[in-house]
Formats: structure tokens, C-alpha cells, sequence
């Protein structure tokens, strides 16, 4: 390595990290402390399993970044080294539909996608389930970020058709692990009465990190990611706080790579105080920017309409939308009520008639920061 002249300063080759990879959003940690009854609770529902037998359905809460889809990931992975174990992750996210997780199955079971057009769910289902008998496999779906299949209606059928595929197409052995960090959705009350009473999930709980676990977790990616010395206790435990604050790992992770950017930035061989704060301006923003990623377009569009409309009544917004969509009040009142839901958007009741059109509704997060976002 060539040094500058100039003391702490670093030269072009040079570089904060060791590993930058470590900070980026999928990165599966090697080690995975403080969620020891966690796993084990999950463990205990999946392990049948492994003999052969429909494992136990899990219902797996908490709020965003306390770790619930790494500790799926990890269990999926034990798990496919076993034969007869099929695993595959849906995030409902992106298959927000009952179709759209079936064309998932197909595709992590047959391993190329269904024809994208033409086929009827129910022959998609039967081709599933038809597979996994005939391979002898039983399959463990988890529904990650399943608040999304709420969102578009599609949770009750969609958990309908998974848990009873054994009654449908005798043979079939299936296990779901629904995943959701919307705590504001009572997910086993909010699933239609039919599907109730078949969908007894064992409870496993993810809270939030505090400071210390955020310390310790913080201290393994900045030992794999930042060359020795880089990082002194004092700006970790600041990073920490910041991230207790906000109570997301992922905000941490964040802050880490993007104050290590700063110091660079600054040709300095040590991250300090200042490049956390700087960083945490933008890091702060990391769920908004997940939330506006996971939008379809005109979902998308309302957030901006609402970006010059913010603090107006729920009618008037609509006018404004409808002009730019053509979409009916219906649909926008369904975009309103998800939007809420994901905490872009704050409703309150201004008037006494306390009706529809008659909501005031506000952004949640600055106008700026989200249409920055929104490009
Ligand atoms: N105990 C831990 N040890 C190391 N890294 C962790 C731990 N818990 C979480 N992480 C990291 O924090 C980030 C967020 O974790 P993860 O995606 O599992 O959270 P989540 O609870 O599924 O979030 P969401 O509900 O928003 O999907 C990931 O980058 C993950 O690697």
C-alpha cells in the first residue's frame, strides 16, 4: 500500500473497508446473535419436516430490521440440505397476489418459471402439488412481508389454498411460515372465519434490539467490513444509538457504509462522530425508501399527488389523482387505506361528519425526502 505523505490521510488505493459487501442489503450474516429462542421456536415448528411429516404453520411478527427474514433464511437453508425438504421464500412484496405466490412455488419447485400467461391458478396449483407428491417433497412456504397480501385482499384465499392443499390434492404436505412486521394488523383476526379454523400458527415474537444487542451485532459487521481501527467504540456506540432510536438494524448497516463513504470522502483513515451524522440525514430515510420501492405505479402516483396536495381533505386530493390515473374512488380509497397502512401517510378526521371524503390527509415523512425517493 502506498502512503500519503500526509498523515491520516488516505491515498487512492486506499481504502475504510475491508469488506463492503458486509453493508449491503442482502448479505446473509454469518453469525446471527440474539435470536436464540427465536430460532428455536421456529425450529421446533419445521422440524417435522425433516422426517418426512407437514411441519407446524408459523406466524412470525415484529417490527421492520429486527431480523425475522435472516432468521427464516438461515432455517430454509439447514433445511434444503435435507432430501425430501423443499424450501422457498415468497415476499408478497412483489407476489401480492394469490397467482403470483403459486408462480413462486412452480418456480422454486419445478426451478424455471410457469407460462406467463394461460394457465389457470388451479392448474397451477395441481402442477405444484402434483410435483411434491411424485418427488416425494414437503414444501415450507414462507410468506414474507405478508402484510402486502392483506393489503390487496389476497391473504385469506391464498392461506386458504396452502393449508389445506392436503385435503384438495391428497398427498401433498405443505408448512407455511407467514412472516409480518405490520403490528398494527391483527393478521390471524383480520383472515376470513374459514380460514381461522384452520390456521393455528405457532407465535414467534421478534422485539426490537436495544442498544447493547445493537452494539454487539454492529461490532461483527464493523470487525468483517472496516480495516482495524477505522471505527473506534465511541462513533459505533453513536451508530447504535441512532439505530435504537429507530429501532432497524437496517438503519445501522446504513449508517456504517455510508459514514465510512464520508470519511473517504474526507481522505481521512478514521470514521468520526460528524460522517455518522451527516450520514444518519440520509439513512434515517432507509424504511421510506423501502416502503416507495415495494409501490406499483399508481399507488406511486398518489404519493405524489399528495406531495402538493399534503394536508387536504381525502375529496379533494381525489380530484387530483383522478385527473393523472382515471381510477375510480374505490380503488383510490384502497390505495389510501395501504398507503396508511405502510405509514407513508397520516389520516385524521377534520370535519364532524367524520365520512369518506371528509379524511384530511397528510404525508408522514418530509415532502422533500420523498420525492427525491420517488424518481
Ligand atoms: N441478529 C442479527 N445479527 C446480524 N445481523 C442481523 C441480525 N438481525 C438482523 N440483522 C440484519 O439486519 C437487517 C434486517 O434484518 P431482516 O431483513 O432479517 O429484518 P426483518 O425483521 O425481516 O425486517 P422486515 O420486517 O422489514 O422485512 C439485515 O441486513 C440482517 O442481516
Amino acid at each position: 500500500m502506498v502512503e500519503d505523505p500526509e498523515e491520516g490521510m488516505l491515498s487512492w488505493d486506499e481504502s475504510v473497508f475491508r469488506d463492503e459487501r458486509v453493508f449491503e442489503i442482502d448479505y446473509l450474516p454469518e453469525t446471527f446473535e440474539h435470536r436464540e429462542s427465536q430460532l428455536r421456536g421456529l425450529q421446533y415448528a419445521l422440524r417435522p419436516a425433516v422426517r418426512g411429516s407437514r411441519p407446524l404453520n408459523a406466524l412470525v411478527q415484529g417490527p421492520p430490521g429486527t431480523g425475522k427474514t435472516t432468521a427464516v433464511q438461515k432455517l430454509f437453508g439447514e433445511l434444503s440440505g435435507h432430501s425430501g425438504v423443499r424450501t422457498v421464500h415468497a415476499n408478497c412484496q412483489v407476489d401480492s397476489t394469490r397467482y403470483a405466490v403459486f408462480s413462486r412455488l412452480f418456480e422454486g419447485i419445478f426451478e424455471y418459471e410457469p407460462p406467463s400467461s394461460g394457465v389457470s391458478f388451479k392448474k397451477l396449483f395441481g402442477q405444484v402439488t402434483d410435483r411434491l407428491v411424485e418427488a416425494d417433497e414437503v414444501l415450507v412456504v414462507a410468506l414474507d412481508d405478508v402484510n402486502y397480501l392483506f393489503y390487496e385482499n389476497e391473504a385469506s384465499d391464498t392461506l386458504y389454498s396452502l393449508l389445506r392443499a392436503h385435503e384438495t390434492h391428497p398427498g401433498a404436505r405443505i408448512g407455511v411460515v407467514v412472516v409480518s412486521s405490520d403490528l398494527a394488523l391483527g393478521t390471524i383476526e383480520e383472515l376470513d372465519s374459514r380460514v381461522q379454523s384452520v390456521f393455528r400458527p405457532e407465535e414467534v415474537y421478534f422485539p426490537v434490539y436495544d442498544t447493547g444487542e445493537i452494539v454487539d451485532i454492529l461490532g461483527e459487521r464493523v470487525d468483517r467490513g472496516f480495516r482495524e481501527g477505522i471505527v473506534s467504540t465511541t462513533v459505533l456506540d453513536r451508530v447504535a444509538e441512532f439505530t435504537a432510536d429507530s429501532g432497524d438494524l437496517r438503519v445501522g448497516i446504513d449508517l456504517l457504509r455510508r459514514a465510512g463513504l464520508n470519511a473517504e470522502m474526507r481522505a481521512s483513515r478514521t470514521v468520526e462522530i460528524e460522517d455518522v451524522e451527516e450520514a444518519y440525514e440520509k439513512s434515517k430515510y432507509v424504511h421510506l425508501s423501502r416502503s416507495l420501492r415495494g409501490l406499483a405505479d399508481s399507488e406511486a402516483t398518489l404519493v405524489g399527488v399528495l406531495v402538493d396536495h399534503d394536508g387536504e381533505q381525502a375529496g379533494e386530493v381525489y380530484e387530483a389523482f383522478a385527473e393523472k390515473t382515471g381510477l375510480g374512488y374505490t380503488r383510490y380509497s384502497e390505495i389510501v387505506n395501504k398507503l396508511d397502512n405502510l405509514g407513508l401517510i397520516e389520516t385524521s378526521y377534520a370535519g364532524m361528519e367524520g365520512r369518506g371524503r371528509s379524511r384530511q390527509l397528510s404525508l408522514a415523512y418530509d415532502p422533500e425526502a420523498i420525492t427525491n425517493r420517488l424518481e
